[in-house]
């Protein structure tokens, strides 16, 4: 009796240990302890989430930031904001992201040249542009205009950058999406979309890139009080506004400290709040894992989450329907 129970628990436990063999996280990058001196590039840097991110990483850290961003009287703003002593260890660069890889390299040269030859080691890409209008009122040139800022600058930027990360053999890329990049929402079929594009990159390069000692992060911020969102307030429709209401929304500040916070652990995602938690969860289809717990809860959980979304769809759905009633 004895003995079929110490042969039972050993058996247990051979199984286990096969099964955290085979289905341990698929890489562990480093924490990066100490930032100081790091040269930290931040697209859309002069507003919302970007400008909280520049701060942080100036003040906190130590780091060297350089943003790009379009506006240059906001940019100017943003710099004597931040710096009010006009250190060199921030730069605010006037370029259009979306307009051509040779203007963005250009860009990112010259920050290099700046920051006294050090180049990029954590790229943020930040910069988006976004409004939400129902399909049959936003115009096909206005579907390009997001896609090539939204992903397309993306690319240039993760193109320029990840040349002398690879020659290093390290090196930090974040992608914003959205919590509308993992689900579809009314009156974002422009927006989703280049969010969701975001993601089929950033899955594809972190197999490119496990084996170079790079890592990406992938945030998925709900609405987040930022200059961008008062705008996009302004005309966004009813319905649009109430499911988004669902995952509150966060401040800019929050939103920024959990950005860096995931990028020093080099986590594939960066998610908030119990929605946030949970949606990552269901929508991590073939994502990479960093740890057991993504392992443990993603393969316990989804069916059930499944479940719960299918609740939460049909309000939204119903919530749809409701509003045609309304003239
Ligand atoms: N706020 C929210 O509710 C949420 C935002 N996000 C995402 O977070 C990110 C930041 O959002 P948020 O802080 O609200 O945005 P804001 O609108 O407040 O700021 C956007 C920044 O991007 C810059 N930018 C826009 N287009 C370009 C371009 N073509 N080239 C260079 N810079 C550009 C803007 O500067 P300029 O116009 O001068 O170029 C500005 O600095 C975005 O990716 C957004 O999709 C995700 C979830 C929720
Ligand atoms: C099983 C789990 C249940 C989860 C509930 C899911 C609720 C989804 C709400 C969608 C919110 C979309 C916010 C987009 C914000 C944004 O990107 C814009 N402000 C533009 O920047």
């Amino acid at each position: 009796m004895l003995l079929g129970i110490i042969l039972a628990c050993i058996g247990a436990l051979a199984l286990l240990t096969i099964l955290i063999y085979l289905y341990r996280p698929l890489y562990h990058p480093k924490y990066l302890e100490d930032l100081y001196d790091y040269h930290v590039l931040i697209t859309g840097g002069s507003s919302g989430i970007g400008k909280e991110l520049a701060r942080l990483f100036l003040n906190e850290y130590g780091c060297r930031v350089t943003i790009l961003a379009r506006n240059v009287e906001r940019l100017e703003e943003c710099r004597r904001e931040l710096s009010p002593n006009l250190s060199d260890r921030l730069l605010c660069l006037s370029v259009d992201i979306s307009q051509s890889y040779e203007q963005v390299q250009n860009a990112i040269e010259h920050a290099i040249h700046h920051h006294q030859d050090k180049p990029i080691d954590i790229l943020i890409n930040n910069a988006a542009i976004f409004y939400a209008r129902p399909f049959h009122q936003t115009k096909p040139e206005e579907f390009a205009e997001m896609m090539r800022i939204n992903y397309l600058g993306s690319i240039y930027c993760t193109q320029v950058c990840l040349s002398s990360m690879k020659r290093r053999g390290s090196g930090r890329i974040v992608f914003i999406s959205s919590q509308a990049g993992q689900l579809g929402v009314f009156g974002y079929t422009s927006y989703c979309s280049t969010k969701f594009a975001l993601k089929g990159l950033a899955e594809s390069l972190q197999m490119e890139l496990a084996r170079e000692n790079i890592y990406i992060t992938l945030v998925f911020p709900p609405d987040t009080d930022t200059p961008g969102f008062k705008e996009e307030n302004k005309t966004k429709p009813k319905e649009t506004q109430m499911i988004n209401e669902t995952s509150g929304v966060l401040t800019a500040g929050q939103v920024a400290k959990k950005i860096i916070q995931s990028t020093r652990k080099g986590s594939f995602t960066c998610s908030y709040g119990i929605n946030g938690f949970l949606l990552t969860c269901l929508t991590c289809g073939a994502q990479p894992v960093t740890t057991f717990s993504e392992i443990i809860f993603q393969s316990l959980f989804i069916g059930l989450l499944r479940l719960i979304m299918l609740r939460v769809l049909n309000s939204f759905y119903r919530l749809v329907r409701k509003h045609k009633q309304i003239p």
